[in-house]
């Protein structure tokens, strides 16, 4: 079996994750951040404890290794999203830079915690380079979309394309409408989970033309997010394994849609840990290794 971490669809063999006792810490501590860091509402502690504990037993009942991040490190409630900090390649992790301001330690964070994985890093987006783990997918093995949007721009582009080198063969840059504006989580995630290697679940309203045909020319077949489910996280999947995925729950219709086409969905709660802090399962986790089936 082949192993490849140049993939967004392979099975899941190790993942990383933050618990919600590591990233929330307690509830004084969500009462001083979810303002500022602009939740719609205060998650609650105890249930995201639950929330979080159940979604890692989802996981690793689906035969994934856990590794799960550090608590003890001065870094905000959105820290749970661990998959904005890092983007992976058959060279290592290139670490990101934090298109969000008060996101800008969780980087560091996770190179210490890779370090005590031994987990290799090949590179770090730096300077004025801004990019995040959410504006990343792998379209298929050797061609990676990046978003340029609010939260990642030219120059991280830029940069990621030269620590890549000769890993992919193309990288399609998609850039992202205003929707909401500056201060909402909008990242290539939010409109493009892949779910196989010819299928992925989109919500084409907010997509750009070239990119939607993009793939449609690659002949991946696209499925549409229901569109009163797009804010409650319709469209952030996470596929553990070729048309096998895992959801936050209260997304029927899209549900549905996907059932339809033969793909498997694994629902969790994620009320508190996804919808209040706006990231679903592909933003709470950092999927490393994947086996493909050829
Ligand atoms: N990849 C993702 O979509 N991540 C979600 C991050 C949500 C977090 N509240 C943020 O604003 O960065």
């Amino acid at each position: 079996m082949k192993t490849t971490w140049q993939s967004d669809t392979g099975k899941i063999e190790r993942i990383i994750v933050k618990t919600a006792v590591a990233a929330f810490q307690n509830e004084q501590t969500i009462g001083q951040q979810w303002a500022a860091l602009n939740y719609p509402s205060a998650p609650d502690f105890t249930i995201a404890k639950r929330e979080s504990e159940a979604f890692i037993a989802l996981l690793q009942s689906l035969g994934i290794e856990v590794l799960t991040m550090p608590a003890n490190e001065p870094l905000t409630l959105d820290s749970i999203y661990v998959r904005d900090t890092a983007i992976v390649c058959d060279n290592g992790v290139i670490l990101c830079n934090m298109g969000k301001p008060a996101r800008g330690d969780e980087p560091a964070a996770m190179r210490r915690a890779l370090e005590q994985w031994n987990i290799p890093v090949c590179g770090a987006i730096c300077g004025a380079g801004r990019i995040e783990g959410g504006d990343v997918a792998w379209v298929d093995e050797r061609t990676l979309a990046v978003a340029r949007g609010y939260r990642t721009n030219d120059e991280g582009i830029r940069q990621l394309r030269a620590l890549l080198g000769d890993c992919i063969d193309e990288l399609i840059v998609v850039p992202l409408p205003h929707f909401r504006g500056p201060s909402d989580v909008f990242h290539l995630m939010s409109i493009f989970s892949p779910v196989d290697k010819d299928l992925a679940l989109v919500f084409s309203k907010l997509m750009p033309i070239p990119f939607r045909e993009a793939l449609l020319g690659r002949g991946i077949e696209l499925i549409e997010v229901a569109e009163e489910e797009y804010d409650t996280l319709g469209c952030n999947a996470l596929a553990v394994a070729p048309r096998v995925l895992v959801m936050s729950e209260g997304n029927p219709k899209t549900k549905a849609r996907l059932e339809a086409a033969g793909v498997t969905v694994h629902e969790y709660r994620g009320n508190e840990i996804s919808v209040k802090g706006e990231g679903g399962p592909t933003c709470l986790t950092r999927p490393l290794r994947r086996s493909l089936s050829r």
